[in-house]
């Protein structure tokens, strides 16, 4: 149904697509794989229209194609649902679908009954039930996704591109997406699959293709291909073991950080815990169960009712995450692009950032040098793919982004970083180094809380485990304990204590 053949793509001076061949067959859910910064999404913006190929043609059943603009792939058959989704938060489900190419009656008004029915036929062919009545902004991520793909079925999408679909959902909104893209399949969709969770690959996709620094590495088909030759063609080389070996724990640390009584709702459960010199804590628990809020609410981004924390022994009160700063904690947000980043400054200062005091060479002037040679240092350390740090970070894939935020924390000079889903979006090989620098910092004897939705990771890298259910901690785990069975029992039947 679609065939790509030497698909480049040059960005000034920089080549980021050498060359690139993909061929996706019709009812087939063809992966797309390759490390942060591999061309994936460029080469997903050629086929819809949105950037222009230097130079390779796209042909759709054979018949080559040259779109101008995004409507023109529309036309063609052409769907995508982007990491970043374009509905319009105040309209209905209805209203985004048909925006800009309403329903209208024989007089010309609008023909709200028509539009309804059409969405709820598209919906119910996909077994999807979703309140139509309501502004998107209400829908669950997972609901607005849906949206996207009911958006692109009414436009007749017979190729369907899914950006990372899953990096923001549950495992039960995820289970449901691949409900709806197998019965696509079945009805002949050619569905187009880009993720970095290599499980979801082995479960849902037929065919891979891999692309590696934007070049064409291979394709196969899913049931002739193992995990680490899928790795080693991803990123070159084989991934022996991703988590480091995890230290002792201490049973003297010192407590860096105390978090008393926090109670995030009226009525709700009130937990603590603490966080000791040299570990890694894990804040486990399904989406929902306060795990962030928690965190937030300790450095007074959430209204809680009540919490107490203490550090080093005092009682500290944070009015904002930068207050948190004096103290050495930095937050690495769950949302940072929207929070973490200055996306039109460049990577050396977005790693710099908040760091000046390190490179203050006087009273007035900063050493620039050291600056630039800390911040390139740290900038390789997690791989940021980009020709140098003067890089603008709008022009780096939604993965590097994500690396540059990491960079700058494990690059300061703090006592606790608090990482909220810190590998979301992160390839496979940039995830073992990030978990290595992570141990680094806390090998210094300082302390990292790691809120994460991945339960591999949880395990592997934690040395205790808070789980967290409906707003409170309902079991603190540690050693042998920490496995998934014991982990998901708790997140799922565990009771709070303190319920007042
Ligand atoms: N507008 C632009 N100007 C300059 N370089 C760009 C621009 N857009 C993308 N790039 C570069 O193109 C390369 C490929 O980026 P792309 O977003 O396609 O990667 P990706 O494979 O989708 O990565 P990720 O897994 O992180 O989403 C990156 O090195 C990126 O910095």
């Amino acid at each position: 149904m679609l065939r790509l053949e030497g698909i480049r793509k040059r960005f000034g001076p920089v080549e980021v697509l050498r060359g690139v061949d993909l061929e996706v067959k019709a009812g087939e859910i063809h992966a797309l794989l390759g490390e942060n910064g591999a061309g994936k999404s460029t080469l997903m913006k050629i086929l819809c229209g949105i950037l222009t190929p230097t130079a390779g043609t796209i042909r759709i059943n054979g018949e080559e194609q040259h779109f101008a603009d995004y409507d023109q792939a529309t036309a063609a058959g052409i769907g995508i649902v982007f990491q970043e989704f374009s509905l319009i938060p105040y309209l209905t489900p209805v209203e985004n679908m048909f925006l800009a190419r309403e329903m209208t009656t024989k007089l010309g008004f609008l023909d709200r009954t028509a539009m309804r029915k059409r969405a709820q036929e598209i919906l119910a062919q996909l077994d999807v039930d979703l309140p139509l009545d309501v502004p998107v902004r209400r829908l669950s991520v997972a609901e607005q996704q849906f949206v996207e793909i009911a958006k692109a079925l009414s436009l007749n999408a017979r190729i369907l591109v899914l950006d990372e679909p899953t990096a923001t959902l549950t495992p039960s909104e995820t289970e449901h997406l691949f409900k709806v893209m197998r019965e696509l399949r079945k009805q002949g969709v050619a569905i187009i699959f880009i993720s970095h969770h290599l499980e979801e690959i082995f479960e849902i996709c037929d065919r891979i293709t891999v692309l590696r620094d934007g070049e064409f590495v291979g394709d196969s088909d899913v049931a002739d291909i193992d995990n680490d030759r899928l790795v080693e063609m991803m990123v070159g080389r084989r991934i022996e073991n991703s988590f480091p070996p995890k230290p002792a724990l201490l049973p003297q640390a010192k407590i860096l950080l105390e978090c008393e009584e926090v109670q995030l709702r009226r009525g709700g459960p009130i937990s603590s815990f603490q966080l000791r010199e040299g570990e890694i804590l894990g804040f486990a628990g399904l989406v929902g169960s306060g795990r962030t809020e928690t965190a937030l609410a300790m450095l007074g981004a959430y209204p809680a009712v009540r919490c107490k924390v203490k550090v080093d022994g005092q009682e500290t009160r944070f009015r904002e995450p930068a207050d948190g700063l004096a103290h050495g904690i930095g937050l690495l947000p769950e949302n940072r692009k929207e929070e973490g980043l200055i996306t039109s400054f460049p990577i050396l200062q977005n790693i710099s950032i908040n760091n000046y005091a390190k490179y203050r060479k006087n009273m007035w002037f900063i050493d620039m040098q050291k600056e630039l040679a800390s911040s390139e240092a740290a900038m390789k350390s997690v791989r940021v793919k980009a020709p140098n740090s003067h890089t603008r970070v709008d022009n780096l894939s939604g993965g590097n982004q994500q690396k540059v935020v990491i960079a700058r924390w494990l690059n300061h000079s703090m006592k606790v970083l608090i990482f909220d889903e810190p590998t979301r979006g992160i390839d496979v090989g940039a995830k073992s180094e990030i978990y290595q620098l992570m141990r680094d910092f806390t090998a210094k004897g300082d302390a990292i809380i790691m809120i994460s939705s991945e339960l591999p990771e949880v395990i592997g890298m934690s040395d205790r485990v808070c789980v967290f259910r409906s707003g409170g901690i309902v079991a603190t785990v540690e050693g042998d304990a920490i496995t998934s069975e014991g982990i998901m029992t708790h997140a799922t039947t565990g009771k709070a204590r303190n319920v007042a």
